[in-house]
Protein backbone atom coordinates (compact mmCIF):
# COMPACT_ATOMS: atom_id res chain seq x y z
CA UNK A 1 0.00 0.00 0.00
CA UNK A 2 1.46 3.35 -1.14
CA UNK A 3 1.61 5.96 1.92
CA UNK A 4 -1.27 8.09 1.56
CA UNK A 5 -0.59 12.10 1.33
CA UNK A 6 -4.27 13.08 0.72
CA UNK A 7 -5.85 12.69 4.57
CA UNK A 8 -9.00 13.77 5.21
CA UNK A 9 -10.38 14.24 8.45
CA UNK A 10 -7.87 15.16 10.26
CA UNK A 11 -6.17 18.45 11.65
CA UNK A 12 -2.79 17.34 10.92
CA UNK A 13 -0.35 18.78 8.02
CA UNK A 14 -0.07 16.19 5.56
CA UNK A 15 3.79 16.32 5.74
CA UNK A 16 3.72 15.52 9.33
CA UNK A 17 4.92 11.88 9.76
CA UNK A 18 2.00 9.73 12.32
CA UNK A 19 5.24 9.07 14.54
CA UNK A 20 8.45 10.14 15.22
CA UNK A 21 10.97 9.02 17.92
CA UNK A 22 13.88 9.68 18.77
CA UNK A 23 16.97 8.33 20.55
CA UNK A 24 14.67 6.29 22.72
CA UNK A 25 15.82 4.79 26.03
CA UNK A 26 14.17 2.17 28.07
CA UNK A 27 16.03 0.41 30.86
CA UNK A 28 14.28 -1.95 33.50
CA UNK A 29 16.71 -1.58 36.23
CA UNK A 30 20.12 -2.74 34.99
CA UNK A 31 18.66 -3.98 31.79
CA UNK A 32 18.49 -1.83 28.52
CA UNK A 33 15.16 -2.67 26.54
CA UNK A 34 15.61 -0.19 23.75
CA UNK A 35 18.71 1.69 23.42
CA UNK A 36 19.10 4.99 21.08
CA UNK A 37 16.18 3.94 19.08
CA UNK A 38 14.94 6.22 16.10
CA UNK A 39 11.79 5.62 13.90
CA UNK A 40 9.79 7.60 11.91
CA UNK A 41 6.31 6.20 10.03
CA UNK A 42 4.72 8.20 7.73
CA UNK A 43 1.06 9.21 7.05
CA UNK A 44 -0.48 6.15 6.12
CA UNK A 45 2.14 4.23 5.99
CA UNK A 46 2.20 0.70 7.29
CA UNK A 47 5.12 -1.11 8.93
CA UNK A 48 5.60 -3.90 10.49
CA UNK A 49 8.04 -4.32 13.28
CA UNK A 50 9.40 -8.25 14.11
CA UNK A 51 11.84 -9.14 16.39
CA UNK A 52 13.01 -12.21 18.59
CA UNK A 53 10.83 -12.89 21.94
CA UNK A 54 12.03 -10.33 24.74
CA UNK A 55 13.57 -7.45 22.26
CA UNK A 56 11.78 -4.99 22.88
CA UNK A 57 8.53 -4.82 20.35
CA UNK A 58 5.64 -4.26 23.21
CA UNK A 59 8.38 -1.90 25.06
CA UNK A 60 7.99 0.08 22.10
CA UNK A 61 4.11 -0.05 21.16
CA UNK A 62 3.48 0.80 24.86
CA UNK A 63 5.74 3.73 24.92
CA UNK A 64 4.15 4.82 21.77
CA UNK A 65 1.01 4.62 23.44
CA UNK A 66 1.63 6.67 26.01
CA UNK A 67 1.72 3.89 28.53
CA UNK A 68 4.73 4.09 29.39
CA UNK A 69 6.07 6.83 31.51
CA UNK A 70 9.31 6.05 32.28
CA UNK A 71 11.16 6.20 29.01
CA UNK A 72 13.85 8.61 28.21
CA UNK A 73 15.40 9.90 25.11
CA UNK A 74 16.90 13.34 23.66
CA UNK A 75 14.13 13.87 20.99
CA UNK A 76 11.67 11.76 22.75
CA UNK A 77 8.66 10.79 20.84
CA UNK A 78 6.13 12.54 19.02
CA UNK A 79 2.74 11.11 17.62
CA UNK A 80 0.81 13.87 16.73
CA UNK A 81 -2.24 12.61 15.47
CA UNK A 82 -5.08 10.45 17.17
CA UNK A 83 -4.46 6.76 17.81
CA UNK A 84 -5.99 3.83 18.93
CA UNK A 85 -4.51 0.04 20.11
CA UNK A 86 -5.23 -3.34 19.21
CA UNK A 87 -4.04 -5.94 21.62
CA UNK A 88 -3.35 -10.11 20.81
CA UNK A 89 -6.76 -10.22 22.76
CA UNK A 90 -9.50 -8.19 22.11
CA UNK A 91 -10.58 -6.77 25.79
CA UNK A 92 -13.75 -6.19 25.16
CA UNK A 93 -16.02 -5.00 28.57
CA UNK A 94 -17.76 -8.76 28.77
CA UNK A 95 -21.14 -6.69 30.38
CA UNK A 96 -21.74 -4.54 27.62
CA UNK A 97 -22.96 -5.84 24.09
CA UNK A 98 -20.72 -5.39 20.96
CA UNK A 99 -21.77 -1.86 19.74
CA UNK A 100 -21.72 -0.10 23.23
CA UNK A 101 -18.12 -1.56 23.84
CA UNK A 102 -17.62 -0.20 20.31
CA UNK A 103 -18.78 3.44 20.85
CA UNK A 104 -17.82 3.20 24.82
CA UNK A 105 -16.88 6.95 25.35
CA UNK A 106 -17.65 8.18 22.77
CA UNK A 107 -21.09 10.62 22.69
CA UNK A 108 -24.02 10.37 19.83
CA UNK A 109 -21.54 7.63 17.88
CA UNK A 110 -24.06 4.70 17.87
CA UNK A 111 -24.94 5.35 14.04
CA UNK A 112 -21.24 5.78 13.45
CA UNK A 113 -20.52 2.27 15.34
CA UNK A 114 -23.00 0.07 13.69
CA UNK A 115 -21.19 1.59 10.50
CA UNK A 116 -17.85 0.31 11.62
CA UNK A 117 -19.03 -2.60 13.02
CA UNK A 118 -20.36 -3.52 8.89
CA UNK A 119 -17.38 -2.72 7.75
CA UNK A 120 -15.40 -5.75 9.57
CA UNK A 121 -18.78 -7.87 9.06
CA UNK A 122 -20.70 -8.11 12.22
CA UNK A 123 -23.63 -6.35 10.68
CA UNK A 124 -26.51 -7.20 12.99
CA UNK A 125 -24.55 -8.44 15.82
CA UNK A 126 -25.04 -5.34 17.71
CA UNK A 127 -26.76 -6.50 20.31
CA UNK A 128 -24.80 -9.67 20.93
CA UNK A 129 -22.61 -10.22 24.19
CA UNK A 130 -18.89 -10.47 23.63
CA UNK A 131 -18.95 -14.16 24.52
CA UNK A 132 -21.67 -15.17 22.12
CA UNK A 133 -18.82 -14.22 19.43
CA UNK A 134 -15.66 -16.27 18.28
CA UNK A 135 -11.94 -15.24 19.12
CA UNK A 136 -11.95 -13.48 15.28
CA UNK A 137 -15.23 -11.98 15.46
CA UNK A 138 -14.23 -10.38 18.57
CA UNK A 139 -11.35 -9.07 17.42
CA UNK A 140 -12.82 -7.61 14.64
CA UNK A 141 -15.26 -5.81 17.26
CA UNK A 142 -12.05 -4.43 18.76
CA UNK A 143 -11.01 -3.16 15.00
CA UNK A 144 -14.56 -1.93 14.80
CA UNK A 145 -13.93 0.32 17.87
CA UNK A 146 -10.43 1.30 16.77
CA UNK A 147 -11.90 2.67 13.39
CA UNK A 148 -14.81 4.70 15.67
CA UNK A 149 -12.15 7.09 16.82
CA UNK A 150 -10.52 7.58 13.45
CA UNK A 151 -7.03 7.07 14.22
CA UNK A 152 -4.52 8.86 12.07
CA UNK A 153 -1.77 5.82 13.85
CA UNK A 154 -3.10 2.27 14.60
CA UNK A 155 -0.51 0.55 17.09
CA UNK A 156 -1.15 -3.35 17.40
CA UNK A 157 0.00 -5.61 19.38
CA UNK A 158 0.02 -9.13 17.78
CA UNK A 159 -3.52 -9.07 16.85
CA UNK A 160 -3.66 -11.83 15.22
CA UNK A 161 -1.67 -14.00 16.95
CA UNK A 162 -4.36 -16.15 19.09
CA UNK A 163 -6.22 -17.01 15.83
CA UNK A 164 -6.08 -20.20 13.39
CA UNK A 165 -4.49 -20.01 10.48
CA UNK A 166 -7.79 -19.13 8.43
CA UNK A 167 -9.25 -16.52 10.43
CA UNK A 168 -5.76 -14.75 10.40
CA UNK A 169 -5.95 -14.82 6.56
CA UNK A 170 -8.79 -13.25 6.58
CA UNK A 171 -8.01 -10.91 8.71
CA UNK A 172 -5.37 -9.72 6.91
CA UNK A 173 -7.62 -9.16 3.95
CA UNK A 174 -9.77 -7.17 6.24
CA UNK A 175 -6.99 -5.13 7.50
CA UNK A 176 -5.80 -4.11 4.51
CA UNK A 177 -9.19 -3.68 3.51
CA UNK A 178 -10.01 -0.87 6.21
CA UNK A 179 -6.55 0.60 5.57
CA UNK A 180 -7.06 1.15 2.21
CA UNK A 181 -10.72 2.91 3.36
CA UNK A 182 -9.20 4.61 6.16
CA UNK A 183 -6.06 5.38 5.46
CA UNK A 184 -4.43 5.29 9.09
CA UNK A 185 -0.64 4.65 9.84
CA UNK A 186 0.10 1.16 11.50
CA UNK A 187 2.54 -0.49 13.64
CA UNK A 188 2.12 -4.19 13.86
CA UNK A 189 3.85 -6.25 15.63
CA UNK A 190 4.44 -9.88 14.95
CA UNK A 191 5.98 -12.55 15.28
CA UNK A 192 5.39 -13.81 12.08
CA UNK A 193 7.67 -12.69 8.99
CA UNK A 194 5.31 -13.60 6.34
CA UNK A 195 2.45 -12.13 7.96
CA UNK A 196 5.04 -8.83 7.67
CA UNK A 197 5.63 -9.67 3.89
CA UNK A 198 1.73 -9.86 3.17
CA UNK A 199 0.76 -6.88 5.07
CA UNK A 200 3.53 -4.06 5.22
CA UNK A 201 4.49 -1.54 3.20
CA UNK A 202 8.05 -1.53 5.35
CA UNK A 203 9.45 -3.93 7.44
CA UNK A 204 11.59 -3.43 11.03
CA UNK A 205 13.47 -5.74 12.91
CA UNK A 206 14.34 -5.00 16.45
CA UNK A 207 17.33 -5.72 17.70
CA UNK A 208 19.89 -5.09 20.72
CA UNK A 209 17.80 -2.03 21.31
CA UNK A 210 17.30 -0.40 17.96
CA UNK A 211 15.94 -1.19 14.34
CA UNK A 212 19.07 -3.10 13.16
CA UNK A 213 17.22 -3.76 9.52
CA UNK A 214 14.95 -1.92 7.27
CA UNK A 215 13.07 -3.58 4.69
CA UNK A 216 10.76 -2.31 2.30
CA UNK A 217 8.43 -4.84 0.20
CA UNK A 218 6.75 -4.01 -2.98
CA UNK A 219 2.67 -4.01 -3.58
CA UNK A 220 3.39 -6.13 -6.80
CA UNK A 221 6.14 -8.35 -4.89
CA UNK A 222 7.03 -11.38 -7.03
CA UNK A 223 7.16 -14.99 -5.33
CA UNK A 224 11.21 -14.84 -6.01
CA UNK A 225 11.29 -10.98 -4.08
CA UNK A 226 9.09 -12.49 -1.44
CA UNK A 227 11.24 -15.31 -0.57
CA UNK A 228 14.71 -13.59 -0.68
CA UNK A 229 13.24 -10.81 1.88
CA UNK A 230 11.75 -13.61 3.88
CA UNK A 231 15.16 -15.25 3.86
CA UNK A 232 17.07 -11.46 4.81
CA UNK A 233 14.43 -11.18 8.19
CA UNK A 234 15.13 -14.66 8.89
CA UNK A 235 18.76 -13.84 8.94
CA UNK A 236 18.32 -10.80 10.69
CA UNK A 237 16.20 -12.22 13.49
CA UNK A 238 18.77 -14.27 14.71
CA UNK A 239 21.30 -10.57 15.03
CA UNK A 240 23.06 -11.17 11.43
CA UNK A 241 22.56 -7.56 9.46
CA UNK A 242 23.90 -9.14 6.54
N1 LIG B 1 7.51 -4.09 33.56
C1 LIG B 1 8.65 -4.74 33.30
N2 LIG B 1 9.56 -4.96 34.28
C2 LIG B 1 10.74 -5.57 34.03
N3 LIG B 1 11.08 -6.03 32.81
C3 LIG B 1 10.24 -5.85 31.81
C4 LIG B 1 8.97 -5.20 32.00
N4 LIG B 1 8.33 -5.15 30.80
C5 LIG B 1 9.15 -5.76 29.91
N5 LIG B 1 10.29 -6.18 30.52
C6 LIG B 1 11.41 -6.85 29.87
O1 LIG B 1 11.74 -6.15 28.70
C7 LIG B 1 12.12 -7.08 27.68
C8 LIG B 1 11.30 -6.79 26.44
O2 LIG B 1 9.94 -7.15 26.68
P1 LIG B 1 8.83 -6.99 25.57
O3 LIG B 1 7.56 -7.51 26.14
O4 LIG B 1 8.86 -5.61 25.06
O5 LIG B 1 9.39 -7.96 24.44
P2 LIG B 1 8.70 -8.44 23.09
O6 LIG B 1 9.69 -8.24 22.00
O7 LIG B 1 7.37 -7.81 22.94
O8 LIG B 1 8.55 -9.99 23.39
P3 LIG B 1 7.48 -11.07 22.86
O9 LIG B 1 7.73 -11.21 21.39
O10 LIG B 1 7.84 -12.31 23.61
O11 LIG B 1 6.11 -10.56 23.20
C9 LIG B 1 11.92 -8.47 28.24
O12 LIG B 1 13.16 -8.96 28.65
C10 LIG B 1 11.02 -8.24 29.42
O13 LIG B 1 11.29 -9.18 30.43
Amino acid sequence: MAPHTGLVNTGLIDTEPAVRVRDLDRRFGERSVLSGLNLTIGRGEFVALLGQSGSGKSTLLRALAGLDHDVTGEGGIEVPGKLSVVFQDARLLPWLRVLDNVVLGLRDARAHGTRALAEVGLAGREKAWPNELSGGEQQRVALARSLVREPELLLADEPFGALDALTRAKMHVLLRNLCEAHHPAVLLVTHDVDEAITLADRILVLHKGHVAVEQTVDADITPARRAEIRARLLTALDGDTA
